[in-house]
């Protein structure tokens, strides 16, 4: 089998995807609407054999009224069905590429372009002249199969009379059909090549008409900018897009030509034939409906391009799911952690951000992390999740390297409360639960958790507490402060650490914190998880300076390490930073 065949077979068994009963009514309307034309080219020259012998009219006419009954009926309901079918393999279509997306160990592949695109393919958004959708193609395959068996039932009656014209019909309107698909099927792989421009159009969209910036567009008065931005990078892709496009119609002058001398054939063999007394008049009117059914049959609709596109989705969908992903790996047993000459640079950027980085994260210690933006405190507690893996050097974990292990099990071991941490739409409850999805927790649990990160007041002023509907865009509930959001973050870790999680990471948990709770946030929150390994990133030396041991990373390496006093009797980075802050004090009071 070619490569072509095989991909075309795979599109029609993905319709098992369907179920069985639709892609079974599919097939009985697919399969009566292709039989029905070269039925009604027997019925046309029976009817027109009667009228011709004065016979009785009533029978061929019944039958061509029931032949047309049926194909309507079935064409009718064609549509309905195919659409169906293929909205339902698109489902697990698109479920199969989120899978893929969330089964890798880290994030890096998220930010990686090629990713995307291949993304991009596999689920499209119907930013394509056509949309990528492998269900509408399988239908349009099933449609084309179809249509060809009735092309071939035509061509065999009109062989009955004239096998040289039917041979040259049903092969010449196949060649010239297979001729243009290939015509318009150059403009898909050109798409395909826009992914990652349609990508930013959708961007500009998104910054137009979306919550995120909606209070900014308005305030700096950017929405001509954008909107200009968005049209401009909407052009670019429309404009090499049709450029394709209109190579691809001057490339159709032959089928236009080829098209002609067929139509003239069809019309004059046998119109010449019955001319001349050699062809009766009810051979004639078969010959024509029998001709004119194989133009209908073998004529390129829509979904000779659905297929085009379709089975790119299905390609990028191979290629995202190319086996060797993830390994796997050993269980993750909790103990000492320890970065060991660990480099690191984002995919695709020139610097690496962590160079050589040595650290160990005993268990049971606050560990504070300081430095100046950018410095990679961040990226640091991204490789300690696993996140990312080191481009060189190695983190082990009580004595295993981290690549080796499974990854998830490592996870299991921590809580997290992220920088930009997300705000889910949900209940208070499912809010806190989330951190921790396996614990079946008691409504004390979760207000433990919400007691120690001072979130006790968020919930009592909400409507209906801890099943409070949140919703943070604005829609259908109730929306927090960033200060309330950050505290309900604080909970979700919390209850985490109490149901077992032994690595609490907090990256700068007091950022959107009122002085009062900052103030308070080392007695209440990290007292509140005795025990418990806590890794603390922060701006705020108010915030760190009781951590069993401060950390100041710069350049990519720790520089300083010790204990609050310790680092300012040294008098080094950090003093002079924790002198920067407290002089902002002294010289405002
Ligand atoms: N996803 C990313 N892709 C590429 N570069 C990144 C990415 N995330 C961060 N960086 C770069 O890595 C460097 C370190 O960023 P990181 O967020 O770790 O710093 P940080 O110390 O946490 O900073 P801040 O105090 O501002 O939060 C920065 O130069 C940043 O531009």
């Amino acid at each position: 089998m070619t490569g072509l065949v095989r991909e075309r077979a795979r599109l029609v068994r993905l319709l098992r995807l369907a179920g069985r009963a639709r892609p079974a009514a599919l097939i009985a309307c697919l399969l009566l609407a292709a039989a029905a034309p070269a039925a009604m080219s027997l019925a046309a020259g029976w009817l027109v054999g009667a009228i011709a012998a004065g016979g009785d009219v009533v029978a061929p006419l019944a039958t061509l009224a029931a032949v047309l009954l049926v194909q309507r009926t079935a064409e009718s309901l064609q549509d309905p069905l195919g659409a169906t079918c293929s909205r339902s393999i698109d489902g697990h279509v698109r479920t199969r590429v989120r899978q893929i997306a969330l089964r890798q160990r880290g994030i890096a592949h998220l930010e990686d372009e090629e990713f995307q695109d291949l993304l991009s393919r596999a689920s499209d958004r119907g930013e394509s002249w056509r949309v990528r959708s492998p269900g509408t193609a399988a239908t349009g395959q099933l449609m084309i199969v179809f249509r060809a068996g009735g092309a071939v039932a035509a061509g065999a009656i009109l062989a009955g009379h004239f096998p040289l014209l039917a041979l040259l019909l049903v092969a010449g309107c196949l060649l010239q059909r297979s001729y243009a698909l290939r015509q318009w099927s150059s403009t898909v792989s050109v798409e395909d090549g826009l992914t990652s421009k349609q990508r930013r159009t959708e961007y500009w969209a998104e910054v137009a008409s979306g919550a995120e910036a909606a209070k900014e567009v308005r305030m700096f008065g950017l929405a001509d900018w954008v909107m200009e931005r968005r049209l401009r990078a909407h052009t670019e892709t429309t404009d090499i897009m049709w450029t394709a496009r209109m190579a691809s119609l001057r490339r159709q002058a032959p089928v236009a030509a080829s098209a002609a001398v067929m139509a003239l054939a069809a019309l004059l063999v046998p119109g010449i034939a019955a001319a001349t007394g050699r062809l009766a008049v009810d051979g004639l009117a078969t010959c024509l409906a029998a001709a004119w059914a194989i133009f209908q049959a073998t004529y390129m609709g829509q979904e000779a391009l659905d297929i085009a596109y379709g089975l790119g989705a299905l390609r990028a969908l191979d290629q995202l799911d190319a086996p060797g992903a993830d390994p796997g790996g050993e269980p993750a047993r909790y103990g000492p952690v320890r970065f060991e000459n660990v480099t690191f640079a984002y995919p695709g950027a020139a610097e690496p951000v962590l160079r050589g980085l040595d650290l160990t994260i005993e268990p049971g210690e606050v560990l504070a992390i300081v430095g100046v933006n950018g410095a990679g405190k961040t990226t640091l507690s991204k490789l300690l999740t696993g996140l990312y893996t080191p481009s060189a050097g190695r983190i082990l974990v009580d004595g295993a390297d981290l690549r080796r292990l499974d990854v998830e099990s490592w996870r299991r071991h921590i809580a997290v409360v992220f920088q930009d941490f997300v705000h889910y739409s949900g209940s208070v409850r499912d809010n806190i639960r989330l951190s921790a999805p396996e614990i079946v927790a008691s409504d004390d649990d979760l207000r433990r958790a919400i007691h120690v990160a001072g979130a006790s007041d968020v919930i009592e002023d909400l409507p209906a507490g801890l099943d409070t509907s949140l919703w943070h865009t604005g829609t259908g509930g109730t929306d927090l402060s960033g200060g309330q959001w950050q505290r309900l973050a604080l909970a979700r870790a919390l209850f985490a650490a109490e149901h077992g999680r032994r690595l609490l990471i907090l990256d700068e948990p007091t950022a959107n914190l009122d002085i009062q709770a900052e103030t308070q946030f080392y007695q209440q929150v990290i007292a509140g998880v005795p025990g418990t390994t806590v890794v603390l990133i922060s701006h705020r030396l108010s915030t760190v300076q009781h951590a069993d041991r401060i950390v100041v990373l710069d350049g990519g390496r720790i520089i300083e390490s010790g204990g609050h006093a310790d680092l300012l009797r040294a008098g080094g980075a950090y003093a002079r930073l924790f002198r920067l802050q407290a002089e902002r004090f002294t010289a405002a009071s």
